[in-house]
């Protein structure tokens, strides 16, 4: 059993695996982290494994503390991976977006994958059917947007994630939910249009905390899978032990 902990911008993420399956997912703040893996040890007692991906600042002693309980693994830049890597900075290049790239690489083989993390950042992420990683783009994601037009003018309030009626906003409120709501969503429509447009056949993953609210509002039908960065995760891990 392990357990696999995806430490974002926002909150973080956890997961129990029994082999490929969740047995139990958790999602909770930086400030609860030792806590909660505590709690979570304790309950699943079985766990052997601890795996770790951060793009955030948390200590790692918070993690190499339950070191006598678990083995801890911090996936990293250097760690093999099952894809060559195009990008032109590899060593910049987001922990996040790599496990992403690897667990699309292993469970959908010899194809395109574009996967799409709508978290703090909304990322895009490019694997051919040679599995090489190509990059991608990063993007404001939707409390960011709400946030920044906060911060960054001296009349716009910050406003709650709501779905707009119309791309008519016919108030402040209603014209910032549609220019941030229906503004992402255009935008992730349009990014698909060109991957598709350049790929014959290709596979698209959106995830991330927003992922369901956004996935039923594209012209695109995609597939919505908000636990694809824990998925990847033990994907990476197993990869890693077969290859190690
Ligand atoms: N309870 C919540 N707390 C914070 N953000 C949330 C919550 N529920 C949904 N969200 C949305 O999820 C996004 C964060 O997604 P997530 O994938 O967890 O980000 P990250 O991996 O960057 O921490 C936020 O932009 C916000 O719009
Ligand atoms: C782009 C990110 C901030 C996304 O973070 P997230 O939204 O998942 O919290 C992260 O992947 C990162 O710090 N990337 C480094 C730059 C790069 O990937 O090129
Ligand atoms: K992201």
């Amino acid at each position: 059993m392990i357990l696999t902990v995806d430490v974002g911008n926002t909150q973080i993420k956890a997961a129990v695996f029994e082999g490929d399956t969740i047995l139990e997912r958790f999602v909770f703040d930086k400030k609860a982290l030792e806590k909660k893996i505590e709690k979570i040890l304790e309950k699943f007692e079985t766990i052997a494994h601890l795996v770790v991906s951060s793009v955030a600042y948390v200590e790692k002693q918070s993690f190499l503390a339950f070191e006598d309980k678990v083995k801890v693994h911090f996936v990293s830049n250097e760690d093999s991976f099952p894809f060559s890597n195009n990008y032109g900075t590899p060593k910049t290049l987001g922990i996040d977006r790599m496990v992403l790239a690897a667990g699309a690489t292993l469970l959908y083989p010899n194809q395109n994958r574009l996967i799409i993390d709508a978290g703090t950042c909304v990322t895009y992420d490019f694997v051919d059917e040679n599995n090489v990683y190509q990059g991608g783009a990063i993007a404001p994601g939707l409390r960011l947007r709400y946030e920044s037009l906060n911060q960054f003018t001296a009349k716009l309030p910050l406003l709650t994630l709501q779905s707009p009626e119309s791309y008519i906003g016919k108030s402040t409120a209603e014209s910032i939910h549609s220019g941030v709501v229906n503004g992402l969503v255009y935008e992730i429509d349009g990014f698909i249009d060109e991957y598709k447009a350049a790929c014959t056949k290709i596979i698209i993953i959106l995830t991330g905390g927003d992922a369901d609210f956004l996935a039923k509002r594209l012209k695109n039908t995609i597939f919505a899978n908000s636990n694809f960065l824990l998925e990847s995760l033990s994907q990476t891990f197993q990869y890693k032990i077969k290859n190690d």
